[in-house]
C-alpha cells in the first residue's frame, strides 16, 4: 500500500472540508490524500465516475491504514471522510450541485482546489474552434464557475481559501496555446477575486506546476509516454517533479502559514520556467533587421523625402 505523508503537523485541518476537482487522479489525488492525512474531509469531483469511485476506494484504504499506523491504535475514530461527486466543471448546473451537495452533506466548505483541467498538444494553426472552446471552457470557465459557486454558496458568509491549479505559461505556451491563454486568464482571475472577496475573508491563490510533474494519467493524455522524458532532459533539476511536491505547496497555501498570502501565483517548477525550450525553431532567414541604412535608401518604402527643419 503506497504511503501517504506530509511535512505539516497532523490534525492541521481537522474538521475542515475541501472540494478537489479532478481529485481521483494524478496531482488532484495527491492533494486530496494529503488534505485527508491532515484531517480534512474531502469531496473529489470529476467526469468519469467509475474511475473516480475506484480511486476513492483505494484512497480510503490508504488513508485509513496510514492514520491507524500513525496513531498506533489500529483504528481512528476521527478519520476524515471522502466522497465522490460526478461533475463536469464545464456544466454550470453540475458545478452548482457539487457545491450545494457538499454544503448539505458536511455543513461547511473551507477549501476549494480547482485542479481539474487539461488540454491536447497541437500547433495553434491546427486547433479547431471546438477544440479551442473545449479547453477554454474546461480550464477558464470551469474554474470561474467553481470559484463563483464556492463563494456564493458558502465562502461569502463564512470565509475560506481557494487554490487554482494553472500551468507554466509564463513565456506563452507554444504547442498548447489554448491552455496557455486559459491559464493566463485564471492567473488574472485569481488576482481579481482576491480583491473582490477579501472582505469575506476569502483568500484566492494560484499554483503553477512546472510542465514536468509526472503522473500516469497526465502522460496517457498525450499518448506519448516519452513526452515527460523530453521535458526531464531540459529541466534544471534533471528529474521530473512528483505529485506530492505539488500537494505540499497546495496545503501550505490553504494553511494558516499563508494567512497573509492572497492573489499570488506560486510556481512549483524547480526553476523550469526560467530554462525550458518547448518549441524547436528551424533555421531560417525570415527575420529582417531594421537598419537606418536600409531605411534611408532612395525608393525604400520607409524613406523620408523631406529634410528635417530641426
Ligand atoms: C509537457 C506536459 C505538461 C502537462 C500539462 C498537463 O496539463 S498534464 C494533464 C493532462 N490531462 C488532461 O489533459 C486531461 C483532461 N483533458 C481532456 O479531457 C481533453 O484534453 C479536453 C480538455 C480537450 C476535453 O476533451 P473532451 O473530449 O472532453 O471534449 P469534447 O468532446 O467536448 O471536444 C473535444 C474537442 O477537442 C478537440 N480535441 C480533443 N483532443 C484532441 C487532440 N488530441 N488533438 C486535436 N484535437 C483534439 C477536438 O476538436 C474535439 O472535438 P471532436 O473533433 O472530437 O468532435
Ligand atoms: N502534470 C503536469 O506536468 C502538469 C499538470 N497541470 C495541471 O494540473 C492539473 C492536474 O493534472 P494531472 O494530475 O497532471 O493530470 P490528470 O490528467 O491526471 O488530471 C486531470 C483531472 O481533471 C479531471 N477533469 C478534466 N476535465 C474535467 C472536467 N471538464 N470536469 C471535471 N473534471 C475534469 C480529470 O478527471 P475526469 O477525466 O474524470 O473528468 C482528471 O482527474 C490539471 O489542471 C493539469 O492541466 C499543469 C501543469 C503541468
Amino acid at each position: 500500500m503506497a504511503a501517504v505523508s506530509s511535512v505539516f503537523r497532523r490534525g492541521l485541518f481537522n474538521g475542515r472540508v475541501a472540494v478537489v476537482t479532478g481529485g481521483g487522479t494524478g496531482i488532484g489525488q495527491a492533494i486530496a490524500l494529503e488534505l485527508m492525512y491532515l484531517g480534512c474531509s474531502v469531496v473529489v469531483a470529476s467526469r468519469k465516475i467509475e474511475r473516480l469511485e475506484s480511486a476513492a476506494k483505494d484512497m480510503r484504504s490508504r488513508i485509513s491504514q496510514q492514520l491507524s499506523l500513525a496513531e498506533g491504535t489500529g483504528s481512528n475514530k476521527h478519520a476524515p471522510d471522502l466522497s465522490v461527486v460526478k461533475c463536469n466543471i464545464r456544466e454550470e448546473k453540475e458545478v452548482q450541485r457539487l457545491v450545494s451537495s457538499t454544503v448539505e452533506k458536511y455543513g461547511r466548505l473551507d477549501f476549494f482546489v480547482n485542479n481539474a483541467g487539461g488540454q491536447f498538444l497541437s500547433p495553434a494553426a491546427n486547433i479547431s474552434h471546438k477544440g479551442w472552446t473545449a479547453v477554454i471552457d474546461t480550464n477558464l470557465t470551469g474554474t470561474f464557475l467553481c470559484c463563483r459557486e464556492a463563494y456564493k454558496q458558502w465562502m461569502q458568509e463564512n470565509g475560506g481559501a481557494i487554490v487554482n491549479i494553472i500551468a507554466d505559461m509564463y513565456k506563452g505556451f507554444p504547442s498548447m496555446s489554448h491552455t496557455g491563454a486559459a491559464r493566463a486568464g485564471v492567473d488574472n482571475l485569481t488576482k481579481s477575486l482576491a480583491i473582490e472577496w477579501a472582505d469575506s475573508g476569502v483568500r484566492v491563490n494560484a499554483l503553477a506546476p512546472g510542465s514536468a510533474i509526472y503522473s500516469d494519467t497526465a502522460a496517457a493524455n498525450y499518448g506519448d509516454i516519452d513526452l515527460f522524458s523530453h521535458v526531464k532532459e531540459s529541466h534544471p533539476t534533471k528529474r521530473l517533479g512528483r505529485v506530492e511536491e505539488i500537494s505540499g505547496a497546495v496545503c501550505f497555501l490553504l494553511s494558516p502559514a499563508a494567512s497573509f498570502v492572497s492573489g499570488e501565483t506560486l510556481y512549483v517548477d524547480g526553476a523550469g520556467r526560467l530554462y525550458q525550450r518547448m518549441w524547436e525553431i528551424p533555421e531560417h532567414n525570415k527575420s529582417k533587421a531594421y537598419t537606418w541604412e536600409e531605411d534611408s535608401k532612395e525608393g525604400s518604402s520607409n524613406s523620408h523625402t523631406t529634410t528635417s527643419k530641426l
